[in-house]
This record gives structure tokens, C-alpha cells and sequence, in this order.
């Protein structure tokens, strides 16, 4: 998980908060409703192609802000449907006689991100908007299927009303030869990315409030003694929180890169280079030599770089930026920062259930391509519930079965979809001109081949933000130095072990989670789980 989740979870906040607005305006007073209308009416005039600015929201007496709306076009609606060609063409590729595809009747191409494409679609069952992420070659690289599984794993687990939920995941057609995912989640109309572009004229108190939002999205309770997340953990992406903090004082990226190479270059102009301490704890062999053997570069005060903020602002989000994950606050301890006193009313309580730590045993692990797929495959089923059974019962170890799946019908109408849609103006339009995180993946210049190997050159510098955020250096070392320092068995971990702990987990997780009130009594439940795994996974494979 990256700073795409807590995108994400800003996207499904916006997306409450406009919600709640809307249906508790008739409790408003009446000059507050008529002052609403005028702000409202006027952002409608501002209405843009493919971006409607829809509502206003105030919150605790703050100055009504903008929330710009995307407009989503269906299939049945969308300009290319009135080319009668076109649309033949999408029908015989959106409709199938049987699989979870025929379900989804898809839309545009609203988004790309490093790790794939997002078009808009309608659950036919439900008649919800959701988006389907399709995240293409998701074993290429080990490093990446890890973040990937991470990701998704996570956002099931959380469960937090700020963050965007996954709907599904479809399952794919075959257990060992999948490449492609797709993962559905709800639609949401806007990010912040948005909100900041609509609004120049945001207060000091609503970046407080931003930035509040965001560190307590970060409060993820971690039940039982907490071996390798630690302060580390993915969950408390207090790098990314940084980047977008810095995003909502100047309204651009922090760090544009446009690679991996480009990335650590903005982020050393600014940071200056790392002492060799903490070079030294950089994972990636690559990224040590490249950050060793830069030219030394003085810090820029932030002050300099950020003129007009507020100087608390700049002090909290010069720790937010450490260059060593290991001088970064944790998301509580951010929140106790002189910044944010005086800010009343912040219920400091995590919303989202504890989250067992047998759920990452992956984490422990440096996992091959087949773990990586095994895995992934696995946390697909929890959202197939009764292919989940049969599969912890081993019954689709032998058979081979090719269960029937929408998958390959939707690669073909994503294919479809990025061939035509994709690259159509409006879809233009709908994507983001800017980014902390650059959408695509770069291919780096011939001459920075000497930091470059498979893992670090491959994905954008939204990976390496991803890897530096959810792990304490630019190249993710912190799994590694955390197992190291635990003294971990790395090597007897088996894909098949893994999966079978963290199911048995995650079914006990469920039913010991609503009465776990103490740390005390999560330690006993870890310890009594863990004693009775052996026996557990024995069973499951008689
Ligand atoms: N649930 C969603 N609803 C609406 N739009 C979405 C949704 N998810 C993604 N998008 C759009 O698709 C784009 C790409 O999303 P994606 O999650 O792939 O990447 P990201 O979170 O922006 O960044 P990263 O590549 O670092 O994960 C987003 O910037 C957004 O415009």
C-alpha cells in the first residue's frame, strides 16, 4: 500500500462527506442554506467538461470548499457508442453467457495508475458505479506482486469509513496461469488531488483538518506483539501523508520524477543527501550506490521552499519527510505535534478493527513468483467464499479445474477500453494532469543503467514512494532489517504454510475480534494460535 490508499481513503471521505452534506442540508439554517445555494450555484457555473464542480462542504464552521464531481459516461451513454462500428465491437466483448464479467457492464477508462488502468462500470446486481482496476502482469516482478498483495490485503482489512472499499476481486480463470487481476471498488466522484486543484484560496485551518483526516487514517490498531510492522507499518504511510501535506500547501507534487532515478534526485535536492548511516540501511543495492555516489547536496530550508506556510506546518512536515523511516513520527505521535493544538473535537480513536499480524506472514518472507501467486490467489477467494472452502479443504489441488471466470472476457474489453476509450480526450480530461506519484511507468534513460535492475528500474516513482513509505528507506529495506534484527527463519516459510496460517487467522480473527479488549488478551490468543497451527494446517491437509 502507497500513497494510493490514502488517496483512496481521501477519496472515499470526500465522497461521505458529500454524501452527509447533502442529506443533512434541510437541518441547516436558512441563510446557511441560501448562502449554499449561491456558492453552489456558482460552482456550477464553473461546470468544466468530464469535471462538474457539484457541492460544497463546510465542516465546523470552515469556509465552504469545492468538491469537484467527475461525470462518468456508460457504455450505453458514452460518445464512442453513437460510432455504430464501436459499438458493435463493444457489445460482442461486454457481454458473456456466464462468468462474474457479464456482471460489470463497463464504461470509460477514468484513470491509470503504476500498477494498471481503472474504468468506470455498473454492478448490474446491485446498480452501483463501481471501478474495476485491472492490474496487469502482477507477477513480472516479485517486489511488485508483494506491494500488490499488500494492498489489497490491507484494504480488506481495514475496514475504515475513510477508506475505499473493495467490493470484489474477480476470480481468474485459471489457479496457476493468471497474470492480470481485476479489482472492484466503489466509484468515487472526486480525490483531494481535485479539491486542491478547485480551491486556491484553502485556509491554514483546512489543512489542519486535511492533514488530520489523513494521520488518523493511519491509526491502525495492530493487535499482539508487534514483531516487524512497529512504527514501520505499511498501514502508517506517514511518508506519502508528507508528500500530499506538501501537495496541499503549493498545490504541485512534491517530487515529480519521472522515473525511479529521477525521484531520488528531487527528493535529494530538497532533502539533501542522506547521511551514510542512513544510506547504509537502503535495501536496494542499487539505490545504496546511486544515493553513495551523488555529488553531496546541502538541505533547502523548507521555509525557502514553502514561503507562505505556516512555520509549525513546516516543522511537523520536516519530520513527516525524514529521509530515514526511522525519524519519521508515528501517525499518533504526528498528531500530538504543536501543529495541530488547539484543533478541538479530534476523536484520536482508531475506527478500524485490530488487524492480527499472522495476516503478513508474507512479510517475513522473501517470497518466489509461485508464493507471490499462491498468495494473491488466496486473497482473491475471500471474496468467493465457497471456492475459499474448497480450497482450504485442498480440493482444487489435483483437479486442474478451470473454473468459469469473467476474467478473460474483461481483459479483452479493457484492452478494448485503453485502445479506444483511453486515449479519447475526454479520458484525457478525466486523468490527472499532476501527481505526487507520476501515473505511468518510465522507461529510464540508457545512461542511469547503472542504477538499475529489475525491481527498482521497472516501476514509477510511485512504487519507489510506495516502498518508501511503507518502508522506512527508498528501497523498502525495512522488512528485511526488521526480520534480520528479529532473527527470523526466513527460509522455512512455504507459500502453502503461509496461506493456511493466515486463513486460519483470519476466520479466528474474526470471532475472537469483537470480545479483544485488552493487549493482554491478544497476546494469549496469539500465542494459543500459534501453538495450534501446526495442528490446524495438518488437518486441512488430511
Ligand atoms: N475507486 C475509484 N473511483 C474513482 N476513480 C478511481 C478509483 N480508483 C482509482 N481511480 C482513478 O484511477 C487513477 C489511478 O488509480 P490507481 O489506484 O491505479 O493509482 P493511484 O492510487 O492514483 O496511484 P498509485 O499508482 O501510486 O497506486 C486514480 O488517480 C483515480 O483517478
Amino acid at each position: 500500500m502507497g500513497g494510493g490508499t490514502f488517496v483512496d481513503g481521501v477519496r472515499r471521505w470526500f465522497k461521505r462527506r458529500v454524501n452527509s452534506t447533502t442529506s443533512t442540508t434541510n437541518n441547516k439554517s436558512r441563510s446557511n442554506a441560501n448562502n449554499r445555494n449561491e456558492v453552489v450555484k456558482s460552482f456550477q457555473e464553473k461546470e468544466e467538461e468530464g469535471l462538474r464542480i457539484v457541492e460544497d462542504f463546510d465542516f465546523s464552521g470552515l469556509k465552504f470548499i469545492r468538491v469537484p464531481e467527475r461525470v462518468y459516461f456508460l457504455v450505453s451513454d458514452s460518445p464512442s457508442s453513437m460510432n455504430p462500428h464501436k459499438r458493435n465491437v463493444q457489445e460482442t466483448e461486454f457481454f458473456t453467457e456466464y462468468g462474474e464479467a457479464s456482471r460489470y457492464q463497463v464504461g470509460e477508462v477514468i484513470g491509470k495508475g503504476s500498477y494498471g488502468v481503472v474504468g468506470s462500470a455498473v454492478d448490474t446486481h446491485t446498480g452501483e458505479n463501481v471501478a474495476i482496476k485491472k492490474i496487469s502482469d502482477v507477477f513480472e516482478h516479485v517486489s511488485d506482486a508483494t506491494r500488490i498483495l499488500r494492498e489489497i490485503e490491507l484494504l480488506r482489512l481495514l475496514r475504515h469509513p475513510d477508506i475505499v472499499e473493495i467490493k470484489h476481486i474477480m476470480l481468474p480463470p485459471s489457479h496457476r496461469e493468471f497474470r492480470a487481476i481485476y479489482v472492484v471498488f466503489e466509484l468515487m466522484e472526486s480525490d483531494l488531488h481535485q479539491v486542491i486543484k478547485a480551491n486556491d484560496d484553502l485556509t491554514p485551518e483546512h489543512y489542519q483538518f486535511f492533514l488530520t483526516m489523513l494521520l488518523l487514517i493511519g491509526i491502525v490498531p495492530l493487535s499482539y506483539v508487534d514483531l516487524f510492522f512497529s512504527k514501520y507499518t505499511p498501514a502508517i504511510d506517514i511518508w506519502s501523508i508528507g508528500c500530499i501535506f506538501a501537495e496541499m500547501l503549493t498545490g504541485k507534487p512534491l517530487f515529480p520524477g519521472k522515473n525511479v532515478v529521477h525521484q531520488l534526485d528531487l527528493m535529494t535536492d530538497l532533502l539533501g543527501t542522506p547521511p551514510p548511516e542512513a544510506i547504509s540501511r537502503i535495501r536496494n543495492e542499487k539505490a545504496r550506490r546511486y544515493l553513495s555516489s551523488m555529488r553531496k547536496k546541502q538541505p533547502v530550508p523548507f521555509k525557502q521552499k514553502f514561503p507562505n506556510a505556516d512555520p509549525l506546518a513546516l516543522c511537523l512536515l520536516e519530520r513527516l519527510l525524514a529521509f530515514d523511516p526511522k525519524d519519521r513520527p508515528t501517525a499518533d505521535e504526528a498528531l500530538g505535534h504543536p501543529y495541530f493544538h488547539g484543533l478541538s473535537n479530534v476523536d484520536r480513536e482508531p475506527s478500524t478493527q485490530p488487524i492480527s499480524k499472522l495476516e503478513f506472514e508474507f512479510e517475513r518472507t522473501k517470497l518466489t513468483k509461485d508464493d507471490a501467486r499462491e498468495l494473491i490467489y488466496r486473497e482473491i477467494l475471500e471474496y468467493h467464499p465457497q471456492m475459499l472452502q474448497e480450497y482450504l479443504c485442498g480440493g482444487d489441488q489435483t483437479s486442474g479445474f478451470m473454473y468459469p471466470s469473467g476474467v478473460d472476457r474483461f481483459k479483452r474489453q479493457f484492452a478494448h477500453l485503453e485502445e479506444h476509450n483511453g486515449k479519447s480526450e475526454r479520458s484525457t480530461l478525466l486523468q490527472r494532469q499532476h501527481a505526487s506519484l507520476p501515473r505511468e511507468r518510465v522507461p529510464a534513460p540508457k545512461d542511469e543503467a547503472t542504477v538499475q535492475n529489475n525491481d527498482f528500474e521497472r516501476r514509477t516513482p510511485a512504487s519507489v514512494a510506495t516502498t518508501l513509505s511503507s518502508s522506512p528507506g527508498p528501497d523498502g529495506s525495512v522488512h528485511s532489517n526488521g526480520n534480520e534484527q528479529n532473527g527470523l527463519n526466513k527460509a522455512n516459510y512455504s507459500a502453502r504454510s503461509l496461506l493456511k496460517s493466515a486463513s486460519i487467522s483470519a476466520s479466528k480473527c474474526i470471532s475472537v475480534q469483537a470480545k479483544r479488549n485488552t493487549d493482554e488478551e491478544s497476546i494469549t490468543e496469539y500465542n494459543e494460535e500459534v501453538d495450534r497451527l501446526p495442528q490446524k494446517i495438518t488437518n486441512l491437509h488430511v
